[in-house]
């Protein structure tokens, strides 16, 4: 027997845990995931999102420990995307009265192109309030945080903030609160998602922690992961920090190899941060999955990318990492593009146009290196970018 959690007095956690999902649309999930919805008991039953598809008749089941799901009277989707908006179907065949409430006009559209026109659907807009009984809610659109569609639900009575994907995580737990698992736990996963999901909004974040403001709330109800109710100010403060879009003197040094030349750079220009006293990491493309590296791209000042040149060009592996980044566009950062090649550098030579694409800030050409490495030409790179990053680290 599924149960609901009550996370406030008559309101009650009734989603999915995915246990077991490992790769979410190409973004790897080691902790599963979870598709949080929410039931409100007033007057009119209400739903807040629903869940993906496969998660439906666990949805059911949990409110059905509650109420009737045939006496939900409204149901309020803040985001098309089917992970919240798959078990829609299925409920409207169970309450064909009960009304959608979604983002007018891009959330009434989505719906209607993701499930016809079937569904009895009202839309609202920012500002809009709906009265449930003793609750009312108001309506906020957060217009590409991350979809033209997506909104927040924020319910006055209760102070809660029902956020749909912002302050998310993909965070698979027999427990339903920020302070039951342990806050740098959760906020790795919570830098994770907003580096893969929300990096490209940061000026649209920036809006809607704005709008937020005017609201007084002391839990945000996420549609992954877990609820933030002890740890709200924190997580605030990230996505305040995230959005600024201000990165930190931190070296992130990224690579592929075949033969361990390109590797040998990437483990002198790391050598070369250290020295300089700038905290750095470095990660082979080979073992890192590129989702785990934009985690690391968020708060990266310095992005150090290498690629020997392999029938050519780039290795796929450095090519797929920067096609994904350049999607993400991190802004302000200060590339340094390297890499070993036999006869030609057409992989470094790739890598720097790439870089140049992201709008990075470049040396004159990238840092280079003929066949097998000697600590002659090593020396040399070591010194070479030291002299490069002095022009920022002094500033910074
Ligand atoms: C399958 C294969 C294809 C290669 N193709 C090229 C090429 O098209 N142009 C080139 O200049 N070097 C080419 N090389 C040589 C490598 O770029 C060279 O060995 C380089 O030093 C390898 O760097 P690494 O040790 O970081 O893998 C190729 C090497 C291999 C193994």
């Amino acid at each position: 027997m599924l149960k609901a959690v009550e996370i406030k007095p008559d309101v009650f956690w009734v989603g999915g845990i995915d246990w077991n999902e490992r790769n979410f649309h190409g973004y790897t999930t080691e902790r599963g995931s979870t598709y949080n919805a929410y039931l409100i008991l007033d007057e009119q039953i209400t739903l807040i999102d629903t869940c993906k598809r496969p998660f439906t008749g666990e949805l059911i089941d949990r409110i059905s420990d509650i109420v009737d799901p045939a006496s939900i009277a409204y149901v309020v989707s803040n985001h098309v995307e089917m992970d919240h908006s798959g078990g829609l179907p299925a409920l409207a065949a169970i309450v064909p009265d009960a009304t959608i409430v979604t983002g007018e006009p891009k959330g009434v559209r989505g719906l209607r192109a993701h499930y016809g026109d079937g569904l009895n659907l009202m839309g609202v807009k920012t500002g809009d309030t709906l009265n449930i009984g003793k609750r009312t809610l108001t309506f906020v659109q957060t217009p590409m945080v991350h979809w033209p569609d997506s909104m927040v639900t924020y319910d006055e009575y209760d102070k809660i903030l029902f956020s749909n994907d912002s302050f998310g995580q993909h965070y698979a737990s027999s427990k339903r609160f920020d302070d039951e698992v342990g806050l740098p736990e959760v906020l790795v996963q919570a830098q994770k998602h907003y580096a893969n999901i929300v990096m490209p909004y940061g000026k649209n974040v920036e809006a809607a922690l704005k709008t937020l403001a005017a609201y007084h709330f002391d839990m945000i109800a996420p549609a992954h992961g877990i609820i933030w109710r002890t740890h709200v100010p924190e997580i605030l403060d990230c996505y305040r920090q995230w959005s600024s879009g201000e990165p930190e003197e931190y070296v992130l040094v990224v690579y592929d190899s075949m033969w361990h030349t390109t590797e040998a750079m990437a483990v002198e220009i790391t050598e070369a941060f250290m020295e300089m006293g700038i905290p750095a990491r470095l990660l082979d493309l080979k073992v890192n999955h590129i989702s785990d590296i934009m985690a690391e791209v968020l708060c990266a000042r310095y992005i150090a990318v290498g690629s020997p040149t392999l029938n050519k060009t780039m290795m796929p592996t450095v090519a797929a990492f920067l096609c994904y980044m350049r999607g993400l566009a991190p802004a302000g950062r200060v590339g340094i593009p390297f890499g070993s090649y036999g006869w030609a550098p057409m992989g470094p030579n790739e890598v720097y146009q790439q870089l140049e694409s992201c709008k990075f800030t470049l040396p004159e050409a990238p840092f280079t290196h003929q066949w097998v490495e000697d600590e002659e030409g090593l020396t040399r790179l070591h010194d070479e970018v030291i002299q490069f990053v002095s022009l920022f680290h002094a500033k910074a």
